[in-house]
């Protein structure tokens, strides 16, 4: 590894930490705005830097995966199995670099922090303290792992071995371990997940820079990659570790992607909403035909989906009301189209109706969709009270309360919205507005008898055949 580095630039090492285990440590003054590294975001061609992407990941399995594959745990899924085949395969390779690299992760025996790997009483705590459930991400896991293991791994286990020097490989535990490591330690650059060796052994500061993309240059550039770079936040002098931040994540983001949650995180309150469209709405087909094509440049939606509900936790700021997500409302008011409303559904309006989600719809609609939310939020207050205090780490506690404090506001805010529904504006108003047929009709308007009318006929309000 230490040849690779003297290439990659010197100003870090990789070095034993205080703050966990491994991490970046600067062999010369740094100054603040310096780029501490540069990597590159892609695989270079001589195949000795192994950068895990999707991208590689699809090449070396596309022997085995199908054109139509797809799964629950999505990129992450696929690095760590593109993880996997390097622990399997790497060793007989003469890569020093990689093996090196390898062998500097963390152990199954070192990850005992990830929740992961937490026993099942911690995790059933964990399932009762979060709307971030963790069970949802093992079952995600549990299904993906079945259907490598039938259609892929177990028809050639020379080539996936379920284990390697008796270490878990291609098998349920050394699956369960590569997430860990990959999701622990991918950033999300340039529209993708990747691994990149070295800057994933970047431990976490709040005040610390993000990594960032940049025009490759430098030892790996040539036309038109991508680096990910590291950029001191602050001067480094020789022996201090250097930081990155992982960038803002709820704290059940960061406890079950990274396994442990920083300061940051706490000051702002998250927890997540899911919905789904009603299996049994008689518009259903048509709220599903909207949702997949005509929520315009956005891709199709899913019929069921999560939204955080967002509250800062220190007082004195701007953001404590709880309001809740435009995109959450726009959603919920489609769901919740009916009765008297269901015109919109017509199909002149098909281009037209998500757009007019974003407003409130009629006071009827409003009324469904804050009193859903206050549901969903109630419920899972309720499911967090369940949970004895003293039961399972923590930081369970701490996620509890955060999140009943992200809920609860947002209750408070429902409530306030719901006792001012008559003061809203809504669709048909906005319509008679655009029109310009809200005003008072009286028939002494002269300009409501036009030249084309004959004698008697008038333009009365609800007389003309708009196009609503
Ligand atoms: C990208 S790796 C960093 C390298 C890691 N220290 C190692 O030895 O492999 C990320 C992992 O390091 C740990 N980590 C990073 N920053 C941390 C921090 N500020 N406090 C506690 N653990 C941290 C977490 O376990 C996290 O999942």
């Amino acid at each position: 590894m230490q040849e690779s580095q003297k290439r990659l630039g010197n100003k870090v090492k990789i070095g034993p930490t205080t703050t966990h285990r491994l991490g970046l440590i600067a062999t010369e003054r740094i100054a603040k705005g310096q780029v501490i590294l540069s990597l590159p975001c892609e695989n270079n061609n001589d195949d000795t830097f192994p950068v895990l992407t999707v991208m590689t990941a699809k090449q070396v399995f596309q022997d085995v995966l199908p054109d139509s594959f797809d799964s629950w745990t999505g990129d992450a899924g696929l690095l760590a199995m593109l993880l996997l085949h390097h622990v399997a395969h790497d060793a007989n390779t003469p890569m020093p670099f990689r093996t090196a690299w390898l062998q500097a992760l963390p152990t199954m025996e070192e990850m005992t922090h990830h929740p992961y790997f937490w026993s099942e009483a911690d995790q059933e705590v964990l399932q009762m303290s979060s709307t971030n459930k963790i069970y949802q991400r093992l079952d995600d896991m549990e299904e993906d792992f079945a259907w490598w293991k039938k259609q892929v791994l177990d028809v050639n286990r020379q080539r996936f071995p379920e284990s390697v020097h008796d270490q878990p490989c291609f098998s349920w535990t050394g699956f369960q371990w590569a997430m860990a490591v990959i999701q622990s330690r991918s950033f999300f650059l340039d529209g993708a997940l990747r691994c990149i060796p070295l800057l994933d052994m970047c431990n976490h500061d709040d005040a610390a820079e993000e990594i960032q993309t940049a025009s490759a240059g430098g030892f790996f550039g040539s036309g038109g990659n991508k680096n990910a770079q590291l950029i001191a936040d602050r001067n480094y002098e020789v022996g201090q570790e250097v930081f990155c931040s992982y960038g803002p994540k709820s704290a059940a983001d960061y406890l079950l992607e990274h396994g442990f949650c920083p300061e940051q995180c706490w000051k702002t309150a998250v927890s997540e909403l899911t919905f789904e469209l009603d299996p049994n709405d008689r518009f259903r087909d048509d709220k599903l035909d909207i949702l997949e094509f005509e929520t315009y440049d956005q891709a199709p939606m899913d019929p069921v989906q999560t939204f955080d509900v967002v509250s800062s936790t220190s007082t004195g700021t701007t953001q404590t009301d709880g309001s809740p997500d435009p995109a959450m409302m726009q959603f919920l008011r489609l769901c919740k189209l009916g009765s008297t409303d269901a015109f919109l559904l017509e199909s002149i309006f098909r281009k037209d109706v998500w757009g007019f989600m974003a407003l409130p719809v009629s006071e009827s609609n409003e009324l469904a969709v804050v009193n859903t939310i206050a549901e969903t939020c109630q419920r899972a207050l309720d499911e967090f009270n369940e949970c004895a205090d003293d039961r399972g780490p923590e930081v369970c506690k701490k996620l509890r309360q955060a999140e009943t404090w992200a809920l609860s506001k947002t209750i408070a805010f429902v409530q306030r919205e719901k006792e001012a529904l008559d003061l809203k504006e809504y669709y048909q108003e906005r319509r008679l507005k655009d029109l310009g047929l809200d005003s008072e009709w009286s028939p002494e308007d002269d300009d409501m008898v036009g030249d084309d009318l004959s004698f008697g006929q008038t333009r009365a309000p609800g007389g003309a055949d708009y196009d609503w």
